[in-house]
């Protein structure tokens, strides 16, 4: 098959590498002529996969509309505030029966809108040829070919099955399900809790405050999926709690690197440039507390984290303003 990537970040490129693995024909685009040049001259990216070697089955290219213009299948993998222009030039221009994968995990600043959403509205595409990929995968860890699994969500099972089949291989093992909300809200909001668990370790704190974080944390984002029609079972599942375990533990996350840096004391603009790479959080926190406030769900992490990061909110507040919160039954709904 024929499979494009748009971005030559870390995943746009391990997710290339995995296409490239599980059997097809890949190309990536990406913006930056070196980074363009070193993936098809030197099968590497060490801008972003520092001493990591590609499939020389990978090749890349500027060419936005060449990238795409074979391309069964096409995936997207730039910062989430960036993808609607990203693909506005390709409206309309895809191949009658391509289908196109979000592998981005935030909200749209303004709109409110889930990446599925934006990527089927900027492409003309209908729902049903639109997949979201999302699970505990870690981009430097996948391009060590470590193990993993994750879920190729879609309204359509053909198209999560296509998809499915195109990135299965023997250290990337894919589920599909139907539920595209609930898959793309746990990847948004699990990024914002990794970055509350960052600020607290940031600041000194174990693992107790840790796990109550984390999970308080799946709580809200439980929440808020109900709200918006998700289904239960995909919260205890790998776009849920298995991706929100492996942000919030690991070191190679930048949300959780980025809290860590407020934690200790570092202001926004500092915290983003020490971090570097895409910290999804940082923007789509407010996205997601205003999705909450108009479905009237609760959600006190997130609303902390906009408070230190946007509202001044002193960043050795953030603990006592949530222990204070009135005492109540540990329950999901509301
Ligand atoms: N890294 C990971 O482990 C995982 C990431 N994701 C998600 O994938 C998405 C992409 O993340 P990731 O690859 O890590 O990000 P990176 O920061 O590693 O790379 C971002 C990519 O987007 C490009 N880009 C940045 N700004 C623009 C722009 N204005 N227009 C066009 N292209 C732009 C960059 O190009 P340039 O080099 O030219 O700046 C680069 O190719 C995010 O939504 C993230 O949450 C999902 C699962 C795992
Ligand atoms: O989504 C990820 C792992 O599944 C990557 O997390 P970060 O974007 O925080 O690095």
């Amino acid at each position: 098959m024929r499979a494009t990537v748009l971005g030559t970040g870390s995943w746009g490129t391990t997710f290339a590498a995995v296409l490239a693995d599980a059997g097809c024909d890949v190309t990536v685009w990406g913006r930056s002529e070196a980074v363009v040049r070193q993936i098809r001259d030197q099968h590497r990216n060490e801008a972003y996969l520092p001493g990591i070697d590609l499939p020389r089955g990978v090749t890349a290219t500027t060419d936005l509309g060449a990238a795409v213009a074979d391309a069964r299948l096409v995936a997207v993998a730039v910062p989430s505030q960036v993808a609607r222009a990203t693909l506005a030039p390709l409206a309309g221009s895809l191949r009658s029966d391509a289908v196109a994968v979000s592998l981005m995990k935030g909200v749209e600043l303004g709109t409110d809108r889930r990446m599925s959403e934006v990527v089927a509205a900027a492409l003309g595409l209908p729902d049903e040829r639109v997949a979201v990929v999302s699970g505990p995968n870690l981009a430097r860890e996948i391009a060590r070919r470590q193990p993993t699994a994750t879920v190729v969500a879609s309204t359509s099972d053909e198209t999560a099955r296509l998809v499915a089949g195109a990135i299965a291989s023997s250290y990337f093992r894919p589920y599909t399900n139907p539920d595209v909300v609930g898959v793309e809200l746990c990847g948004a909001v699990k990024n914002v809790i990794a970055l509350a668990v960052g600020i607290s370790q940031g600041r000194g704190l174990g693992y107790n405050t840790m796990a109550t974080v984390i999970t308080r944390g799946l709580v809200e984002i439980t929440r808020l999926g109900l709200a918006l029609g998700a289904a239960p079972e995909t919260f205890p599942g790998l776009a849920g709690m298995g991706d929100l375990m492996a942000t919030c533990a690991s070191p190679d996350s930048r949300n959780h690197t980025l809290g860590g840096h407020i934690g200790r004391g570092m202001g926004l603009d500092e915290a983003i440039a020490a971090t570097g790479g895409t910290a999804e959080a940082v923007k789509s926190c407010r996205p997601v507390l205003e999705l909450a406030q108009r479905l009237d769900v609760e959600m006190p992490i997130t609303e902390a984290v906009v408070k230190v990061l946007y509202e001044g909110l002193p960043v050795d507040q953030l603990a006592p303003m949530l222990l204070a919160r009135p005492h109540r039954a540990e329950a999901v709904r509301r």
